[in-house]
C-alpha cells in the first residue's frame, strides 16, 4: 500500500482528500497534519469520519511527514506550500500541491499576483496537473501544481477548441459561480452564513488571481498571448461551481464541429461528460464526484458560442483532481477511489 500524508488536513480541501483517500484501495492514509489541532483525534474535527479515520493530527514537521509517507498532498494556503516542498522533494517524496505555488511557468505572473517565490527553480520542474491535458507528463512528475478550481472549470471546455482554432481567443468571457466552500474553512465575515444566505454577488472583479492562471494555460495552448475577461461570483451553496464561457466562433465553425472537437478530445477520459444537444450541466449532478460536465449552444441570434461546465470545487476542483494526479503518478487506474456518482436528486 502507498502511504499518503495530507498536510493541512483540517481545512476543507484537506478533509475532502482524507474522505477520498480513506476509500482508495491502493492507499493507506498515514499522516494528517494541522497546527491548531496537533495531537487531536482527526475524527473529532470531522465527526463524519468517525470510525473511518483513527489518526491523530501531527503538526507540519517535514521530518515526521517524510518518515511516514510516500506521497504528500499539500492542502495549505498559497505562499505556505513553497516553504515545505523543497524538503519533501529532497527526501524523495512525490508531491501534489493544491495551492497556486507551483501552477505557473511564468515566475513574473506568479509574483505579480502572489509574492516573491522562494524556490522558483522548481516552477519549471512541476507539472500543471490538469490530467486530461497533461496526463502524459504527470506520470513521471514528482511535483504537481494542482490546478485552481475556476481554471479547471474554464480550461476543460475551452482548451480543445483553442487548440483547433475553432474560437477567437481574443473574445473569451468567463462568467463563473462558486459555492462558499471555495473560500476555505477559515471563513471570514464575507463567507459568514448571514452574508451569503439569500445573496448572490460578484467579487474580485477585474483582479482575481485565477485570471493569470487561466491566461497562462490558454496562451500556452494558443501559441500567442491570450487575455480574457473573468468574473467570479459567490452563490449560497456549500459546494459546486458553474462556468459559462462566451467566445466568438471562427468563420465557418458550427455546432457539429464543436461537438466533433470535444468528443475527439475527451474520448476515453473517464471524468469528462459531454451533454447531448439541448441539455445543460447542473452542479447537482457532479456534487461529491470528480466529473466535469460540459454543455454548449451556438446562440442562434448572435452566432456566439456559449459553453457551460460544472464541477464540484472540492473534488475535480481540488482533492479529486489531486488524487487523479496521484493515480497517474503511481500507475493506478485513473478512477481508483474516484468512481462515486452524485445522488441522483
Ligand atoms: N476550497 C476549495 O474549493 C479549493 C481549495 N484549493 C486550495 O487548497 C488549499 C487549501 O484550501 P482550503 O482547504 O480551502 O483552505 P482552508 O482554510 O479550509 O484550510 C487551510 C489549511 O491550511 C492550514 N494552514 C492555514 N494557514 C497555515 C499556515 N500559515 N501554515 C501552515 N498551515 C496553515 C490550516 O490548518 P491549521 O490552521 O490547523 O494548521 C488548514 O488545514 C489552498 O491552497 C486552496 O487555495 C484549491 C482548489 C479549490
Ligand atoms: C469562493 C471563493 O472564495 N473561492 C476562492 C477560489 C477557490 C480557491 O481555493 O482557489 P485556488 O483554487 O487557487 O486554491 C477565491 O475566489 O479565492
Amino acid at each position: 500500500m502507498l502511504r499518503a500524508a495530507v498536510i493541512g488536513a483540517s481545512g476543507y480541501a484537506g478533509a475532502e482528500l482524507v474522505r477520498i483517500l480513506t476509500g482508495h484501495s491502493r492507499v493507506s492514509l498515514s499522516v494528517v497534519t494541522s497546527r491548531q489541532y496537533a495531537g487531536v483525534a482527526y475524527d473529532s474535527i470531522y465527526p463524519a469520519l468517525s470510525g473511518v479515520v483513527g489518526l491523530n493530527c501531527d503538526d507540519n514537521d517535514p521530518a515526521t511527514v517524510c518518515d511516514n509517507s510516500d506521497v504528500v498532498f499539500l492542502a495549505l494556503p498559497h505562499k505556505v506550500s513553497m516553504g515545505m516542498v523543497p524538503a519533501l522533494l529532497d527526501a524523495g517524496k512525490r508531491v501534489v500541491d493544491l495551492s497556486a505555488d507551483f501552477r505557473f511557468k511564468s515566475r513574473d505572473a506568479y509574483e505579480a499576483h502572489y509574492q516573491p517565490h522562494s524556490c522558483a527553480h522548481l516552477m519549471e520542474r512541476s507539472v500543471y496537473g490538469l490530467c486530461e491535458r497533461y496526463g502524459s507528463q504527470v506520470v513521471s512528475a514528482d511535483l504537481i501544481g494542482n490546478p485552481g478550481c475556476y481554471p479547471t472549470s474554464v480550461l476543460l471546455p475551452l482548451l480543445p477548441l483553442i487548440e483547433e482554432k475553432l474560437v477567437d481567443p481574443a473574445t473569451i468571457i468567463a462568467d463563473c459561480k462558486s459555492g462558499v466552500s471555495g473560500a476555505g474553512r477559515g471563513a471570514s465575515q464575507t463567507t459568514h452564513f448571514c452574508h451569503v444566505n439569500e445573496s448572490f454577488k460578484a467579487y474580485k472583479v477585474g483582479g482575481h488571481r485565477h485570471t493569470p492562471e487561466i491566461e497562462e494555460q490558454l496562451s500556452r495552448c494558443a501559441g500567442v498571448p491570450v487575455k480574457i475577461t473573468f468574473v467570479p461570483h459567490l452563490v449560497p451553496m456549500t459546494r459546486g461551481m458553474e462556468s459559462t464561457v462566451y467566445a466568438t466562433l471562427s468563420p465557418g465553425v458550427d455546432d457539429g464541429r464543436i461537438r466533433q472537437c470535444l468528443e475527439s478530445a475527451y474520448r476515453g477520459t473517464p471524468f469528462i461528460r459531454l451533454m447531448p444537444r439541448g441539455r445543460f450541466p447542473d452542479t447537482l449532478h457532479v456534487r461529491g464526484t470528480n466529473f466535469c460536465d460540459i454543455g454548449w449552444v451556438v446562440d442562434p441570434g448572435s452566432g456566439r458560442l456559449i459553453l457551460m461546465s460544472v464541477i464540484d470545487n472540492l473534488v475535480k476542483g481540488a482533492a479529486g483532481q489531486a488524487v487523479q494526479n496521484m493515480n497517474l503518478m503511481f500507475g493506478f487506474d485513473e478512477t481508483t477511489g474516484l468512481d462515486g456518482v452524485a445522488y441522483p436528486l
